[in-house]
């Protein structure tokens, strides 16, 4: 049976002097996964936030707190993203030299564990680590900023990881680009989880929330 499908709007494109507040929004607007992209100025070219202001939000909602973790290197911050309240870490691929090792922890630390590939990345980094995984994230945009163009070629590599995932308990996510023109594509190559942060954050409103969300999930369907 296939999975039910995930809602996750990232909260970069929100408005950051009412955090707490607009992760309430959405988490009435019908979030599934709260998405929290913490970036650290070396991996990606931006910086954003760590652990004390995720701890800050955490009352904000109970949903599920899926950080998106940009930062090279992952492994000394990760007990501290759990211990914010994070209940899923991703990690990138590129930025940890011992994969297996990452994900170990990330499991021994009560969170699911997830790997993240930007697009130059091939599926193949993560074969032997299969596993260990709770989430493969397949980034459609290269990160490091909200509102960029999802990139078409990552069908196929979506296409791919759903067939190596098989019949294990993995979440499939993609993250960058997602909108009710993309999400279509996206499902059915085998996304189940999506991402979306300028989709969903625009209208500034709980009911433009709620209706981008509701568009997201039609989109999926049609
Ligand atoms: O991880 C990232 C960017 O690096 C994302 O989570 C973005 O926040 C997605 O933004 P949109 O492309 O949906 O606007
Ligand atoms: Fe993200």
């Amino acid at each position: 049976m296939a999975a039910e499908i995930l809602i996750a709007p990232s909260i970069l494109s929100s408005d950051f002097s009412r955090l707490g507040e607009e992760i309430a929004a959405v988490d009435r607007a019908g979030a599934d996964w709260i998405h929290l992209d913490v970036m650290d100025g070396h991996f990606v070219p931006n910086i954003t936030f760590g652990p004390p202001i995720v701890a800050a939000v955490r009352k904000a909602s109970v949903k599920f707190f899926d950080a998106h973790l940009m930062i090279e290197p992952a492994d000394p911050y990760l007990d501290a993203f759990a211990e914010a309240g994070c209940e899923g870490i991703t990690v990138h691929a590129e930025a940890c030299r011992h994969l297996d090792r990452t994900l170990q922890r990330i499991r021994a630390l009560g969170c699911k564990a997830g790997v993240a590939l930007n697009p130059a990345t091939s599926e193949t980094a993560i074969e032997h680590v299969l596993d260990r995984l709770d989430l493969v994230l397949v980034m459609t945009v290269n990160p490091g900023f909200g509102g960029q163009s999802f990139i078409p070629a990552m069908l196929e590599k979506v296409a791919r990881v759903r067939a190596m995932i098989g019949t294990r308990d993995i979440r499939l996510q993609v993250d960058g680009g997602v909108s009710p023109e993309t999400i279509g594509d996206l499902a059915r190559a085998g996304a189940d989880c999506f991402v979306a942060g300028s989709a969903i954050y625009r209208g500034g409103s709980e009911a433009a929330y709620r209706q981008n969300i509701e568009a997201l999930r039609a989109a999926v369907v049609a």
